[in-house]
């Protein structure tokens, strides 16, 4: 897969094009995306995403822009995955944001990307105020040559599916929801750096994620499995917050406790699956009640296991 970054960045081919976030790479995208491969293998055409990078409300609202649901690494992984031959992640500043429909439509559709076919969402809108759409589309492409698809709305058991109906049922704690919608578990990656040293000390000691962002779509405790360094479908106990506990005013944090591992993961990179949330963080009035709750906490996801055999199959897919 090639990737370019900005417009203007050498795209010499005519491609099969499709614009958007992607944010997640849920299923209403896949299923978008399996339609642009289609016509791409029928036209002979390379299936090519246009991205933006940051995505254009962290730009215009950057204090109340959601929080993302993938790093832009795994969404170039997803994509690849998705059969994408070439992805295009344009800068979105104040130049881009101040094009019109007509001059986006010239400059970044025909001269930039030389599309031949653009395959678009229902609700898709672009150029400054959101003032293109899809009729706009298709005059311009009678002009220019080149010829538009909507997709019909993709759902999941009645619901559309968007990167907001995931960040919003992560939110809500529907874990089994969000993974409907994304059509796999939702999963955050990173690094294990050291943390505190306090979870050996009252029998749990965690492999603490960093994270490059400050703020996660889900908060709590979750069962989930593990992926990475020695570490295959490992089944977990997860915490994400800020360990009121402890104290008050720390950084949000995410961490695991492995059940039956013992072993040193500092350095690793892992992979963490959210299946089912268990409860909200809680404010403990001591170390000792802490340590009973998460004793609890690991009861319960042996439990949930035991009771949902499928995530055994999915765990096998998406592991
Ligand atoms: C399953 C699990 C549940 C947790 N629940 C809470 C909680 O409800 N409240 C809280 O303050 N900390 C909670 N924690 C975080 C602990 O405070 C944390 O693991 C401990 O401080 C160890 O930190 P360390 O890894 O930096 O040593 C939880 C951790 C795990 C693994
Ligand atoms: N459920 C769906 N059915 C059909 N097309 C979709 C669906 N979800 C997204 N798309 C289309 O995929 C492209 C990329 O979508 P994008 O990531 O920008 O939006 P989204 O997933 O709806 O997210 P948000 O909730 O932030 O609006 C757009 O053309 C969009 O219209």
């Amino acid at each position: 897969m090639r990737i370019f970054r900005g417009i203007r960045a050498h795209i010499s081919e005519p491609c099969v094009l499709t614009i958007g976030n992607f944010d997640g790479v849920h299923l209403g995208h896949k299923a978008l995306l399996a339609r642009v491969r289609a016509k791409a293998a029928e036209l002979g055409l390379p299936a090519t995403v246009l991205c933006f990078e940051p995505h254009p409300r962290e730009y215009f609202a950057p204090d109340t822009a959601p929080p993302r649901l993938c790093s832009m690494w795994r969404k170039l992984a997803l994509l690849q995955a998705a059969g994408v031959d070439q992805i295009c992640v344009q800068p979105f500043n104040a130049d881009f944001a101040d094009l019109d429909a007509d001059t986006f439509i010239r400059q970044v559709l025909v001269e930039g990307m030389q599309v031949r076919h653009l395959m678009i969402g229902d609700d898709f809108r672009f150029g400054r105020g959101r003032n293109g759409d899809f009729e706009a589309l298709q005059e311009a492409g009678a002009r220019y040559g080149f010829s538009v698809e909507a997709m019909g709305t993709e759902e999941v058991a009645g619901e559309r599916v968007s990167s907001s109906a995931v960040r919003e049922a992560l939110q809500a704690g529907q874990i089994e929801h969000a993974t409907r919608l994304l059509g796999e578990p939702f999963v955050v990656e990173g690094w294990v750096q050291h943390g505190d040293k306090i979870g050996r000390t009252i029998g749990f000691p965690t492999a603490n994620i960093r994270m490059r962002q400050q703020t996660l779509p889900l908060s709590g405790i979750f069962a989930v499995t593990v992926d990475g360094g020695p570490l295959k479908h490992a089944v977990g106990a997860a915490s994400i917050g800020y360990r009121p506990t402890i104290a008050e005013g720390l950084a949000l944090r995410v961490e695991v406790f492995i059940l039956d591992y013992s072993g040193d993961l500092y350095g690793e990179r892992l992979s963490v699956r959210f299946w089912h949330k268990l409860r909200d963080e809680k404010k403990y009035d001591s170390l000792d009640a802490l340590k009973a709750a998460i004793g609890k906490d690991c009861d319960d996801v042996r439990a949930w296991f035991a009771t949902h055999p499928e995530y055994l199959s999915l765990r096998e897919q998406h592991g």
